[in-house]
């Protein structure tokens, strides 16, 4: 999650949070975004939540707190932003200063509360998703440690190291890594979309229909009723994924060794149509070369009665977090 958020917040507004330096700092944003999340995720089960929220008492007391930290940590954000692109600074390339440029050609083309509302979805969308698909990958591999060595073999022979990890650091081994190389370590992106058909980071998505419809197999829905997809039942059905639907075989994917997409409509992880994951790639990208550094330097075993099960929120985490021994190849 650290590394998720600290990424999430360089590329979408130019901020380094540093949540990942050695002293694992605790910060606050990350806190009340946590804090956030979990309020509204138990809305859903609160018959009361709104007359709580009238009367400003109970969990959302806290959450009016905590919304607070995060409004006054993204305008902090803005008006920086606004400040360098007034002084014509426009060295930054980050979504945040993307958007507000448009601002330059149209005045108030964003709003200061649709900015900050851009910056808390990129956020969301973000951090949770990638963070858990790394966990429940980790999850996978430490059931199935063939896979970690074939994504071991895969790392060192596309970016040319010795079988022997001890001669390289991190930072030369990551040095090694472009967009090229990356794309090229198919077996790496089948163990990960095997994991996302297994373990969808959104397992459950709900939608409210626009206007009155009729389903592909003749269902009737009216204007305002709520349809949800369901990635993590998708993923385990035997008539869409065969027989062995419920076993974790990234060579599913595969077709002489190159990766074989199927269609977002069968394989839902990232929903499927025109509002599709904008960040897809981007998350391929970040979550391949954490798994290929951490699987090149390091085996994975599950703590030993260590219990895992998910928990059930608007994303898919581990309830009791995935306690791992970690030890140097
Ligand atoms: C494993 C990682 C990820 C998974 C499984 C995932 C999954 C999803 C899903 C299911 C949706 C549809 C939500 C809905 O409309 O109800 C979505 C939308 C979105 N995702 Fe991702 N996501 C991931 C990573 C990311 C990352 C890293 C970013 C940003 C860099 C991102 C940005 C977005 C955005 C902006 C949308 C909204 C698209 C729109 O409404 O047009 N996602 N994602």
């Amino acid at each position: 999650m650290r590394m998720t958020l600290d990424s999430i917040c360089q590329v979408g507004f130019g901020v380094s949070l540093g949540s990942l330096s050695p002293e694992l700092p605790d910060i606050p944003f990350a806190k009340a975004f946590d804090t956030v999340n979990e309020i509204i995720t138990s809305r859903f089960f609160n018959a009361f939540w709104r007359i709580e929220k009238a009367l400003n008492i109970g969990k959302e007391k806290i959450l009016k707190k905590e919304v607070g930290v995060l409004n006054s940590f993204t305008a902090n954000i803005i008006d920086q932003r606004s400040l360098e692109l007034q002084g014509n600074n426009r060295s930054k390339v980050d979504l945040l200063s993307r958007f507000m440029s448009y601002n330059d050609d149209e005045p108030d083309t964003f709003t200061d509360k649709e900015l900050r509302d851009a910056i808390l979805n990129f956020v969301i969308a973000g951090r949770d998703t990638s963070a858990i698909t790394l966990s429940w990958f980790i999850f996978c591999i430490c059931a199935h440690p063939h896979v970690a060595d074939m994504v071991f073999e895969e790392t060192k022979n596309v970016l040319g190291l010795q079988q022997s990890t001890w001669g390289y650091t991190f930072e030369e081994v990551a040095k090694r890594m472009s967009y090229e190389t990356i794309s090229t370590m198919h077996y790496l992106h089948a163990a990960l979309t095997e994991t996302l058909r297994l373990y969808p980071a959104v397992p459950r998505d709900g939608k409210v229909a626009a206007g009155d419809d009729t389903l592909p197999d003749g269902t009737r829905v009216k204007q305002g009723d709520r349809v949800s997809y369901v990635p993590y039942s998708m993923g385990r059905m035997e008539f869409i994924w065969g027989k062995d639907a419920l076993t974790y075989n990234p060579d599913r994917w595969l077709k002489d060794g190159v990766f074989q997409p199927e269609s977002p409509f069968k394989f839902s992880a990232f929903q499927a149509g025109p509002r599709i994951c904008l960040g897809r790639d981007s998350a391929y990208l970040q979550m391949k070369m954490t798994a290929a550094l951490l699987l090149y330097f390091f085996r994975f075993c599950i703590v030993p009665d260590h219990v895992v099960r998910y928990r059930v929120m608007l994303v898919m985490p581990m309830a009791n977090g995935l306690f791992v021994n970690v030890s140097p190849r």
